[in-house]
């Protein structure tokens, strides 16, 4: 494990959120990204080292859509960034952490993610991400 790549923060409204976190941060988000296959649209803020997710629902299937159903909008997920995602999720799956995907999957930003449960990590959810790093030509 590396540093804290991102922090998740669901919302109701993207487009709201960006305004009052952008008056917040005094910045612009850098990057605004529809995840398909999560049912998600995301917006990320950096500030200095730290990078902020918010994530809309795109629909109601979507883990944010109900997280904010049951809990509210907020803290959702804290994101590690891995060197390879494939022998940690190994060695998590080893020391008995619930994987929520057998493979990696196709994040926002460049990046490969899976998540853990937060039935086995007291109460936080925690998504791994490994920069998808592009062939030398
Ligand atoms: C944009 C892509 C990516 C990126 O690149 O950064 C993202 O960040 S996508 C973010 C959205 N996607 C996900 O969160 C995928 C992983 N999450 C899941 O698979 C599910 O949300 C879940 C964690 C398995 C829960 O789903 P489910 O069991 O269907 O929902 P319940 O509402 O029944 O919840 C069960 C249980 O878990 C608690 N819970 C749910 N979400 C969270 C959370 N974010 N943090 C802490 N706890 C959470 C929920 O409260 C329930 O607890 P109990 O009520 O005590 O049973
Ligand atoms: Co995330």
């Amino acid at each position: 494990m590396k540093n804290v790549e991102h922090i998740g923060i669901a919302v109701r409204d993207l487009e709201a959120a960006e305004k009052l976190f952008g008056t917040l941060f005094n910045t612009q988000p850098y990057k605004r990204e529809a995840v398909a296959s999560e049912f998600v649209e995301t917006s990320f803020f950096q500030i200095n080292q730290t990078k902020i997710e918010l994530l809309e629902a795109t629909n109601s299937d979507s883990a944010i859509a109900k997280f904010i159903e049951k809990k509210g909008e907020g803290f959702h997920h804290i994101a590690f960034e891995v060197e390879d995602i494939l022998s940690e999720m190994e060695r998590l799956k080893s020391e008995g952490f619930i994987l929520l995907n057998d493979k990696p999957k196709k994040g926002a930003d460049n990046k490969l993610v899976c998540f853990l449960h937060p039935k086995g990590t007291n109460g936080m959810l925690i998504e791994l991400c490994q920069e998808i790093k592009k062939p030398h030509l």
